[in-house]
Order: structure tokens, then C-alpha cells, then sequence
């Protein structure tokens, strides 16, 4: 069986090297040279923080860890800098990367966690889930080799899920060590999205801190706290009393100035919780403008089970573009020039690029030129995303690193900085979502918001009282002592831009106090 899966490995890889090289010298040449600069220009803009150095040094004496704080902290960076490390102990062939969605997988050249256990979609009980990995011989390997597990976007793994791939790892490791003794690093903030329901779950548990071997499951658990995506003072603490549902006097006019009831002009990236407005949102757009439309379908290559996982991701399988069209980056292409995920801007025409290779995608062989609305005008290349095993490619796709920017989801936006954004609340939006929007945007400046209600913001307690008890007890002294808190008996009343949120600031604390 381990033959076996060694040989389809080779021959993947194999077929994926004269693939890649078919399709693009050039893109090929500045994906390999391409990635070496990458981690450079990204290592030499970081200066790791005394708190990121220490989750590193925890790592290296071989501990389990749960890397947690709020939106912008480093966490991503972080886990990067850590899967280099453990590569280089454990070699590639023994540390796995997963997360808990196809675009952070995407984001980590790593895979959903649901994939590399084998189990499907995961929705079924204990037994069922364990004959699921057991029929698989690619699965059971992995299991079995596995010395080092990344897991990133916890947030949305259920208690259930955490506690049914504990077992299965201690079962397929014959080892009744938590986790069958894998090295876990676990990355996450639990105030972002929360899980979707589980239906086989009746122990009313949700959240995996709640499950029975969270605690067994670390060494050391640390919430980073040193916020860099933003930095004005005011800002990170407006987002730091959001992420906690909390509201005080002085954000609710901070936010109140970034409500209009007119909606921002439209290059103004729109968030919408739900995909299908983001679809017909953009296509609505495209149409508008009357201007021929370019098609760029995916092209994929690896074992069909994997290039089904690459659906999931963030590059999509089919994109449109016209001249006009505001675009959003879906990759870091130069941080240096800020060409980063979610960078915006405007596609200005197309070219015939000189390497016939790169037309694969289009029927039209024109490649998109994008006037960033940071500056640069660049033509856009085709880029590969991989799935990597072992640290061999099993599956990859190639897609214009493009996303239509007039509408994006929420779900998404996982990893992006953005300039500008615009959200309308007055949609159905859950825990944490309202936070993940707002800790998306650099500045106050570029935050335009409309049907803003403060009960939106709000935080699952089970969330609160998990991270109080992470902070320990100073923390949850400090939060009570903090005298600038909304006094209850306020009396006033605060109307939003358009007149259309009028509400008691008394009544809604108290209704919430209520848990209403
Ligand atoms: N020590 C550091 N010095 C300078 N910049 C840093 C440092 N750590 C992280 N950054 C930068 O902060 C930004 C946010 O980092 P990152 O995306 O890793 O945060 P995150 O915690 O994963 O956020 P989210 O929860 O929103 O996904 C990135 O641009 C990253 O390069």
C-alpha cells in the first residue's frame, strides 16, 4: 500500500513537472525564482515580535501549540515561518498543512483538513468517519506518517470534528497518546466565523475548545497581541472591543461617521455574506459596462480527488473580465509594490503576451493589463496554485490571479487587506462577521458602512468566557475596572447617518444584558 502510494506520488509529480513547464517558462521562471524572493522581501519586512519569537522557540522544543489572537496579529506569517521549521526537522515528507477551509488551505500551498483525514465531508458519527479513513490507502498513509499537523482557521471546526480526528489519529497510529503523539499547531481566532451547525452533534457542544481533548491537545496555548495590519491606536482598540461584542460610547461615533446611506462609488469592494449575491453582484457589473468579455477557464492537473479540492479554493474556475472591471488580487504577487492579496484595481485592456504558453486558459490569448489602484499598471499572468504531499505537487491549478472586486464574500476575505471597503449590515450577518469585515480594512478612512445596527455587534459568550480564561484573570479585572464602559443608566439616544438606526443605547444594552 505505502509502495504503492509512493508510486502514484512520483508519477504525479512527474506529470505535473512537464505540465507546468508546457504551460509557461516564463510564468514558471518567476514562480521558482518567484518564491524565493517572496519569502524574502516577506522575512525582511518582518520583525518578529518577542511574542511570535516565542511560539517559534515553544515549537522547536516540540511542543503542540494553539497560536490564537485577533485579526492582523501574525498569525498566518507566523505558521509559514513555522512549517519552514518543521520541514527542515521532520522533512517535508512528515508535516501535513491543512485548514479548516479550501482558501486558507489555498493560502498555506496546504489542504482542507476534511481531505487530508480521509473523512469526507465529516458529517457522520465516530464509526462511520474511521471506515471512511480505513478504505482509503492514501489516507491511512497519511495518518500514519504524519509527524507534524498545521492546522489553520480553527474557528470553524466543530467539538465534535476536533474530538473524532483525535480518536482516528490515536486509532490509525496504534498510539493511545493524545493525537497518536503528532506535533499539532493549531492557528486561529474563535471571535471570527463560527462553525457551521453540526447535525450529528447532540452533546450541544460547538466550538472545538469545547471539546473533551482541547486541553490535552496543547502544550501551550498563546494569544498573540501585537496588531499590525492597522495602525492607528484608535482603530485596533475600536476592532479589539468589537471582536468582544463590546461597545462603548466613543466607537459608536467613530462608526456612526462611516455610515451614509448612499452607497460608496463603485470601486469600492462591497462585502456580502452570502455567495450568491456576490455573483450576481459582479456579473450585474460586468454586463453594465457593454464591453466584450474575456473568459479564463482553470486549467488543473494532479489526482482527481485532489483537483476537486482545488475547486474549494480561492482561484476561481471560471473568471470574466472586460476592460473597466474592477479586480481584486487573489495572491501576493510583490509585496514590496503592495501587489498583495486584495490589492484592487482596474482592468485598462489586454495583450498578446510573447509566450504562446500562457494562452492556455483563454480562447481570446489576451492577458489581462490592471492599472492597481496603488499605482503600478502590470500585465497579469497566469499563477499556479498547488497541493503539496510529502513535498511532492499532487494537484495544482493555473487561473489569472483575479477576482472580480465589485462584490466579495465575507467567508473569503480571509487573509485580505484591504484600502477601501463597504459592507450594508442590514444583512443576515452571524458571530463575528461584522468583526472579520471591519479588521479587514487599513484605515477608518477606507471603511464605508450602511444599515449599521450596534446589536450586530456581538460575540458568542462561550467564545468570551474561553478567552477569559486564556488571559486569565488580570485581563478579565482590567475589562471590569475599565471606566470609559457605557454606563447603563445612559439615557441617550444616537441616530446613524440616514436616520434609519435610531435606537436607546440603555434599551440595548440592557436587552443584551438579557441575551436577547
Ligand atoms: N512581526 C511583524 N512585523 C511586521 N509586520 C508583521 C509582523 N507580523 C505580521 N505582520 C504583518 O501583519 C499583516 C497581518 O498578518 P497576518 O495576515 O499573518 O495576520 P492574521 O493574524 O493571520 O490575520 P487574520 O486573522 O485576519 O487572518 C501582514 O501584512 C503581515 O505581514
Amino acid at each position: 500500500m505505502g509502495l504503492n502510494f509512493f508510486k502514484d506520488a512520483i508519477a504525479v509529480y512527474r506529470t505535473f513537472s512537464t505540465k507546468t513547464s508546457r504551460i509557461s517558462k516564463t510564468t514558471r521562471r518567476a514562480q521558482s525564482g518567484g518564491n524565493k524572493n517572496k519569502k524574502k522581501s516577506r522575512e525582511s519586512k518582518i520583525k518578529w515580535t518577542e511574542e511570535q519569537n516565542d511560539v517559534l522557540n515553544h515549537v522547536r522544543c516540540g511542543s503542540s501549540v494553539f497560536i490564537t489572537g485577533s485579526a492582523g496579529t501574525g498569525k498566518s506569517v507566523l505558521l509559514k515561518r513555522i512549517i519552514d521549521f518543521l520541514k527542515k526537522v521532520h522533512g517535508s515528507s512528515g508535516v501535513f498543512v491543512t485548514a479548516s477551509t479550501g482558501v486558507a488551505a489555498c493560502a498555506l500551498n496546504g489542504r482542507t483538513l476534511h481531505s487530508f483525514a480521509g473523512i469526507g465531508i465529516g458529517n457522520d458519527d465516530y464509526g462511520n468517519l474511521l471506515e471512511r479513513v480505513l478504505m482509503s490507502s492514501h489516507a491511512c498513509n497519511r495518518w500514519r506518517k504524519v509527524n507534524a499537523l498545521i492546522i489553520d482557521e480553527i474557528s470553524v471546526i466543530s467539538a465534535n470534528m476536533f474530538e473524532n480526528l483525535e480518536s482516528i489519529a490515536r486509532e490509525m497510529r496504534g498510539s493511545q497518546e493524545v493525537w497518536g503523539g503528532i506535533q499539532l499547531i493549531v492557528s486561529g481566532d474563535f471571535f471570527q466565523l463560527p462553525p457551521v451547525s453540526d447535525k450529528c452533534n447532540s452533546s450541544g457542544k460547538e466550538f472545538a475548545f469545547e471539546a473533551d481533548c482541547w486541553d490535552a491537545s496543547f502544550d501551550v496555548q498563546v494569544e498573540l497581541t501585537e496588531v499590525f495590519r492597522q495602525s492607528d491606536a484608535e482603530q485596533i482598540k475600536l476592532l479589539q472591543r468589537t471582536r468582544k461584542g463590546m461597545i462603548y460610547a466613543e466607537d459608536l461615533q467613530i462608526l456612526e461617521q462611516c455610515c451614509s446611506s448612499n452607497e460608496p462609488d463603485s470601486s469600492v469592494v462591497s462585502f456580502y455574506p452570502r455567495n450568491e449575491d456576490v455573483n450576481r453582484v459582479n456579473g450585474e457589473r460586468l454586463r453594465s459596462l457593454g464591453e466584450k468579455v474575456v473568459v479564463y477557464k482553470a486549467a488543473d492537473g494532479g489526482l482527481d480527488n485532489q483537483r476537486a479540492e482545488l475547486k474549494q479554493g480561492i482561484a476561481p474556475d471560471q473568471l470574466e473580465l472586460c476592460n473597466g472591471a474592477r479586480v481584486m488580487l487573489i495572491k501576493n504577487l510583490n509585496v514590496w509594490r503592495n501587489l498583495c492579496n486584495g490589492a484592487t484595481g482596474t482592468v485598462t485592456g489586454f495583450v498578446e503576451p510573447e509566450d504562446k504558453y500562457v494562452l492556455h486558459l483563454s480562447p481570446d490569448k489576451l492577458l489581462p493589463v490592471v492599472k492597481f489602484d496603488s499605482g503600478p499598471e502590470m500585465v497579469v499572468e497566469p499563477q499556479v496554485w498547488e497541493i503539496l504531499e510529502g513535498g511532492l505537487t499532487v494537484a495544482w491549478r493555473s487561473q489569472i490571479p483575479l477576482h472580480l472586486a465589485w462584490a466579495q464574500s465575507v467567508h473569503k476575505s480571509q487573509g485580505m487587506t484591504l484600502d477601501r471597503l463597504h459592507t450594508d449590515l442590514s444583512r443576515s450577518f452571524g458571530y463575528g462577521m461584522v468583526y472579520v469585515i471591519l479588521s479587514r480594512v487599513r484605515t477608518l478612512k477606507g471603511l464605508y458602512l450602511s444599515g449599521f445596527n450596534p446589536s450586530m455587534i456581538k460575540a458568542h459568550p462561550k467564545v468570551l468566557h474561553f478567552y477569559e480564561s486564556l488571559a486569565g484573570e488580570e485581563q478579565c479585572k482590567e475589562d471590569e475596572n475599565n471606566s470609559k464602559i457605557l454606563d447603563h443608566s445612559d439615557k441617550s439616544s444616537i441616530a446613524f447617518a440616514g436616520k434609519k438606526c435610531k435606537f436607546s443605547l440603555s434599551e440595548f444594552l440592557l436587552s443584551r444584558q438579557h441575551g436577547k
